[in-house]
């Protein structure tokens, strides 16, 4: 009986919105849809209509757009009233004319009880997505599983432990070439993808900028913004709206109002490269940098030679990082004495030997007093620092000292830099016309004509000279690479340096060439000249021995005889042993030396025997270091058992065959045309009938993608498809966000019950909301619950599980579909009602299992800092305590509040 005032919906034609019945006749019924301006009359006999009745919980919009929750439902008239309660707790009534028109039924019981079927086939893709969803959810190694990267045991240990965190606050100090860049990428993937962070801030020296902009992008597939010159000079804010942003801080720091808007922004993460550099800024920059990183979230500070500046800025360094745990240099030194002899407490634990030891030390096993030793030293938790040592597949060095005869110049006797460097104070460029070392390049070159050669001086003025030199006098294949040129000129230069077959045979570098950069495609180094400085002379090294270095490298070092260079080349050579090998602390004896190198270089002191004791001290240096320091630090931030465990399950990821079964199915739910090139790699194509969500992706018209790891690294123009791809994570998404499958209708045989049996399959899931810094879907992954339940309220999901239930299903017809459920309107009610209450009932064990979980987990954090700030009697671990205490209380809440809805609902009707 359809009465005026009533609301329905058109079942062949949802679009339309809420219909009301304006005008009932003998056998018609005219319905307008005022959210399309349309009227329609039906024919009553089979009207394609549903009604839309709400019940007690439900939520309900007005015209006005309010929403309101139902509280009760009456009928006046054959037209229903809700009862619903406001905001301020008032109890009105509202007759459903008052309804919305606009009326989006998202929920699976509204779709099915109007009649709005899906198919089969999408009722089932929509359930295979929240499993999918389930999984990912609850890996330890989230996050790590898009970038196209080697998987590296250093690398994915460190940004395992690092990118699982809460706002992090480290130090990334592997030493040179390990991938800093690409651990850090690492990091921001997993605190993007597990929605730990939204925005942030990379800061790199203004030369690696667009090095930065393309790892992320092709490595990560992360598109940051670049904030360069150009946009700082046109955008009156360019730090306000970005999301991803590299810039530059010797760029923001020339206008006051940049480096305000910079630091008035709130950062989830800042990471800076290069950190060791802040220590040569001025104090409005550094004055910045406190602020920023005092406001920042979480914090990534990037260096290869911590301390090359000293031991005082590095720990400045640390004391961004954590003010309140690095207060002062001289406790830090402190601590720092003890590292020996905690080294000593894990080695006599680890022997089972442990007695004598000169502290407490808490934990109930070996691993867990091990892992508190290892909290214990001083900068725990907040450096990692990688050594090549205890990295594998790094090339080998080879050192070629080219010892050269000069006419003995006039430079003066007592000035080190002018002897060391006296090209630097040439007024014209002269010199390169009969200079030795010049001479020197200029035959090597010539006789290694296939190889690629880097050529590294400490100025720009030398280095131009020397490049102009070779490529207009000597006809050589070159390119320099200093700071007077543009970025783009720079990366020219580089470009056409890396290009094999026409491209530059020697780039000539000045310093700024040393740092950051990627040249490991080519195999000799020339150092024109010596740094002072052990640690930037790594930094040179570096740029060949590096990851993807795959043959030994050679390190030329051309000389004049019997000259200051001489000296400071054996100072390197036989006192640090620097060139063949990493020397962990040359930095530490260059700084205890600095005079007497200077003296013996300069001739002025009577030490025959220096290069001896330098080396005698630098073999004593290296025993102890591998003895203390390092070796925590080493422990620290490479735990192998771990690593291995995480690569397996990574690997287990990459080669499950699940995503591509995953990506047919929902291409064939979402309309996407899949053309398989081979087993590994595949091209996607959108048609007219492609979902929408999914078109953005297809900007460039088709994708094409690969499996495999391997093949991704070499072909950075296809994409890498994982399960953590922006276009699989936007198919298994959309079914969160979408209707899609939500309601379907079957058929089933089944002879031994009678016929018209109805059972009624659902997925519901339990979800947690909110929170979602605090990743609490470690705990509580969005989790199915597959019921199916029976007239009686049984729940026989386990008797018929998918795989036997979903062969024997039978479709039906649309229309025929929309009358069935018009009938069955009752008895679906009482099924939905009783499958809510199961599902409610199933989903409380899953909250409690999480909570549990939830809560064994934080308690240890808590106890192990309740450990620490006994040991240390310190403040700062009481403000950790304090922090720990309420998030385990907000988590515990967040828990507490999750939620299980109704997911998909099928309706199945038997039949003999
Ligand atoms: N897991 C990896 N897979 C593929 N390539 C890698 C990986 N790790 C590092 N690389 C490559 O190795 C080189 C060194 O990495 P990166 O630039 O991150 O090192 P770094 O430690 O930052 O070096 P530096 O100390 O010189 O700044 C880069 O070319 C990088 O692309």
């Amino acid at each position: 009986m359809y009465t005026v005032g009533q609301r329905y919906l058109s079942q062949l034609d949802p679009q339309l919105g809420l219909g009301i019945v304006v005008e009932t006749q003998a056998r018609r019924v005219t319905v307008a849809f005022p959210a399309v301006d349309e009227e329609r009359t039906y024919a009553t006999a089979n009207a394609p209509l549903s009604r839309l009745l709400f019940r007690i919980g439900d939520k309900v919009r007005l015209a006005d757009n309010q929403v309101y929750a139902v509280i009760k439902v009456t009928e006046t008239a054959g037209v229903a009233v809700y009862t619903v309660s406001t905001t301020e707790g008032h109890e009105i009534e509202v007759s459903e004319v008052a309804l919305a028109a606009e009326l989006e039924l998202n929920q699976p019981q509204q779709r099915l009880l109007t009649g709005q079927i899906d198919s089969a086939t999408l009722f089932e893709t929509r359930y295979k997505a929240v499993q999918h969803l389930h999984q990912l959810d609850q890996t330890e190694v989230r996050g790590l599983l898009a970038p196209r990267t080697l998987l590296l045991p250093h690398q994915v240990y460190l940004a395992q432990q690092v990118g699982t965190r809460h706002a992090p606050r480290v130090m990334l100090a592997d030493e040179v070439g390990l991938g800093k860049t690409i651990e850090a990428g690492m990091i921001i993937h997993q605190q993007l993808h597990t929605h730990r962070a939204k925005r942030v801030l990379v800061l790199t020296p203004e030369p690696l900028m667009a090095q930065w902009l393309v790892e992320l992008r092709r490595k990560f597939n992360l598109r940051f913004d670049l904030l360069n010159q150009e946009r700082m000079d046109t955008d009156d804010n360019p730090f306000e709206e970005a999301q991803w942003v590299i810039s530059c801080l010797d760029l923001v720091a020339k206008q006051e109002r940049l480096s305000e808007q910079m630091v008035s922004e709130v950062w989830d993460l800042v990471v800076i490269d290069e950190a060791h550099q802040l220590e040569h800024a001025d104090p409005v920059l550094k004055q910045c940098v406190n602020l920023l990183c005092a406001r920042a979230r979480g914090l990534l500070l990037l260096t290869a030679t911590p301390e090359q500046l000293g031991q005082e800025a590095h720990f400045e360094r640390l004391h961004l990082l954590d003010p309140q745990r690095f207060a002062s240099f001289s406790d830090y030194q402190t601590s720092e004495a003890q590292y020996q002899r905690i080294d000593q407490a894990i080695q006599s634990i680890e022997a089972g030997t442990g007695a004598d030891l000169p502290f407490p030390v808490h934990g109930s096993s070996t691993d867990a007093q091990v892992r508190y030793l290892l909290d214990f030293y001083g900068t725990g938790r907040c450096l990692y620092r990688n050594t090549r040592a205890s990295v594998a597949g790094l090339p080998a060095r080879a050192l070629h000292p080219h010892p050269l005869e000069s006419a003995p110049n006039g430079t003066a006797a007592d000035d080190l830099m002018q002897q060391l460097y006296p090209e630097r104070y040439e007024t014209d460029d002269n010199w390169v016309q009969a200079h030795p070392k010049v001479t020197w390049l200029v035959q090597f070159l010539k006789a290694n004509k296939a190889e690629k050669v880097l050529v590294i001086c400490g100025n720009a003025s030398v280095a131009t000279a020397l490049e102009d030199y070779l490529h207009m006098r000597a006809g050589i294949r070159s390119a320099a690479f200093y700071e007077g040129l543009s970025l783009v000129e720079r990366d020219r230069a580089a470009a056409y340096f890396q290009e094999s077959e026409h491209g530059a045979q020697v780039l000539v570098c000045s310093e700024i060439g040393s740092e950051g950069r990627n040249f490991q495609f080519s195999q000799h180094l020339v150092l024109f000249d010596l740094p002072l400085s052990p640690d930037l002379l790594e930094q040179r090294i570096g740029r060949l021995d590096r990851i993807g270095q795959k043959q030994t490298i050679h390190i030329h070092v051309p000389f004049v005889l019997k000259s200051a260079q001489e000296r400071l080349f054996k100072w390197y050579a036989q006192g640090l042993e620097v060139f063949t090998e990493h020397c962990a602390g040359a930095q530490r004896l260059y700084d205890q030396y600095a005079e007497e190198l200077r003296d013996y270089c300069l001739e002025q002191n009577n030490s025959t025997d220096f290069i001896e004791r330098v080396a005698a001290a630098t073999s004593q240096l290296k025993a102890s270091l591998d003895a203390g320091r390092n070796r925590l630090l080493e422990r620290h931030s490479l735990d192998s058992t771990k690593a291995t465990q995480y690569i397996e399950q990574i690997k287990a990821w990459d080669d499950s065959t699940t995503l591509r079964e995953w990506l047919e199915l929902a291409s064939n739910a979402l309309d996407l045309d899949i053309d398989p090139l081979d087993r590994d790699t595949w091209i996607f194509k959108a048609n007219e009938h492609t979902h929408e969500a999914l078109i953005p992706f297809f900007q460039d018209d088709a994708i094409t993608g690969t499996f495999s790891r391997e093949i991704a690294a070499s072909r950075e123009d296809w994409e890498f498809l994982t399960w953590e791809h922006p276009l699989v994570t936007e198919t298994l998404e959309l079914f969160e966000t979408d209707t899609l499958g939500s309601g379907a209708l079957s058929r089933l045989r089944l002879p031994n019950l009678p016929e018209g049996t109805l059972l009624l399959e659902a997925v519901a899931v339990v979800r947690v909301l909110g929170q979602s810094r605090m990743d609490l879907k470690r705990f509580l992954p969005r989790t199915p619950i597959r019921l199916l339940i029976d007239a009686q309220g049984r729940n026989l999901a386990d008797a018929l599980p998918p795989e036997k239930l979903h062969p024997r299903l039978e479709n039906l017809p649309a229309k025929a579909a929309g009358n069935a459920i018009k009938q069955l309107r009752e008895p679906l009610l009482e099924l939905i009602s009783k499958t809510e209450q199961h599902a409610q009932t199933l989903a409380q064990t899953f909250i409690n299992k999480a909570q549990e979980a939830f809560t064994d987990h934080i308690d240890a954090e808590i106890e192990r800092t309740t450990l620490l700030s006994l040991a240390q009697a310190d403040e700062h671990r009481n403000n950790e305590l304090a922090t720990l205490k309420q998030e385990r209380d907000t988590g515990y809440a967040a828990l507490a509040q999750s939620q299980v809805s109704i997911h998909a609902l099928r309706l199945i009707a038997t039949h003999h």
